[in-house]
């Protein structure tokens, strides 16, 4: 049957009855700086199976005989350097996130904000959006790449929360942003504001790192990472290795800055333990470059979106320290996106095209 174009109109009138909840994921922080609270979070954090992957009795054994006594007094010292009066800043922005984001999407979408350990937890989130009555959800891990110790312990805890739940929404989850041109330009348009002040050495762009075993584990293909030249190109054959992901983000940062080979540098940073992260290391690096004659260096965190712990303290103060200390005169640090209209409008762009 055809409808007539009176008829298309009203139905064009006729309010949707759909409406989309956007659950946008960090991965958390401790709710203050105090030690009591530094120690509950990462004992939540690390006890994850994901991110320390070990048995459980050694997890455990690690946890509390070595990172809750001597870790966690140490690690409050930092927090309480990086702490603002308003609370921490991968919070702080979180919530600015979700507000701008909720101006930008309109009435059809409900946005929350939660964190993979502590609060706002992913429980009370699921729980708000769960009353509004959602045709779907869309989960936005605020990781660009693919790791399992991130996007993966968020995606699993979102389904083990929601599996008894009567009415099962619509789920989608946005699996990586690695690529994306806003998320690209947001960083290459930081960057040239530096650039524009000065001239810089060398360009670094460091990650978070991430044990090798873990990459082993994730590679379906059985072709194993070999942790060398084997990440420098993204195919899809290694597209699930977060090394691979890492230098093809930083391989879109350089080109956006017209960075020549041998002008940057890709490096994994926070390793913890003895067991092997990915290299190279950041706090190698940075040695050899200043024996190479390396005075100034502009420094990016492309793993982060947020300023955080791993940003401001480590990459803009422990590893500008120690540049300063092989020699190096002036390491500036990128800021991250935060709350910038460029990071908002790839949220949206994330939310449209989920
Ligand atoms: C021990 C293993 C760790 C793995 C694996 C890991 C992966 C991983 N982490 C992030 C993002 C963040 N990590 C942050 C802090 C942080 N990470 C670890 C350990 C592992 N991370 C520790 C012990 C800490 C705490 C630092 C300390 O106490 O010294 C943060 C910052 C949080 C903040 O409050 O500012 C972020 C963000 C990713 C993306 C990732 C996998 C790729
Ligand atoms: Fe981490
Ligand atoms: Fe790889």
């Amino acid at each position: 049957m055809m409808l007539d174009s009176q008829e298309t109109s009203e139905l064009k009138n006729i309010p949707s009855i759909r409406k989309t909840g956007v659950l946008i994921v960090n991965l958390g922080t401790p709710d203050s700086p105090s030690v009591p609270d530094v120690r509950k979070y990462l004992r939540e954090f690390l006890m994850d199976e994901r991110v320390i992957d070990i048995p459980y009795l050694n997890r455990w054994l690690l946890i509390n005989l070595i990172i809750a006594p001597f870790r966690a007094p140490k690690s409050a010292k930092v927090y309480k350097e990086l702490w603002l009066p308003e609370g921490s800043p991968l919070k702080i922005y979180g919530y600015s996130v979700e507000e701008k984001l909720q101006k930008a999407l309109g009435e059809r979408f409900v946005v929350k904000l939660a964190m993979r350990y502590q609060s706002p937890s992913i429980e009370s989130a699921l729980t708000e959006l769960r009353k509004e009555c959602f045709t779907d959800i869309i989960v936005i891990p605020f990781f660009p790449q693919y790791a399992s110790a991130s996007t993966g312990s968020v995606y699993k805890l979102v389904m083990e929360t929601i599996k008894d739940w009567e009415v099962l929404p619509e789920l989608r989850f946005v699996n990586r942003f690695l690529d994306h041109p806003k998320f690209i330009e947001g960083f290459v348009n930081l960057g040239k504001k530096y650039m524009a002040q000065r001239k810089y050495d060398h360009v670094v762009f460091s990650y978070h790192g991430l044990p090798e075993r873990q990459i082993t584990k994730g590679d379906v293909t059985n072709e194993q990472c070999q942790f060398g030249s084997c990440c420098d190109v993204l195919n899809h054959r290694n597209q699930h290795c977060y090394r691979a992901q890492c230098f093809e983000t930083t391989r879109l940062l350089a080109k956006g800055l017209g960075l020549k080979e041998g002008e940057y540098t890709t490096c994994f940073q926070s390793r913890l333990g003895k067991t092997p992260w990915i290299k190279p290391y950041t706090d190698e690096i940075i040695p050899q470059l200043t024996a190479k004659g390396v005075k100034s260096v502009l420094a990016f965190s492309p793993s982060f979106v947020a300023d955080c712990l791993e940003t401001t303290i480590e990459v803009g103060d422990e590893y500008k320290e120690l540049f300063e200390e092989n020699g190096g005169e002036h390491w500036q640090l990128v800021e991250s996106l935060n709350d910038s209209d460029i990071w908002i409008e790839t949220l949206v762009d994330l939310v449209e095209n989920a």
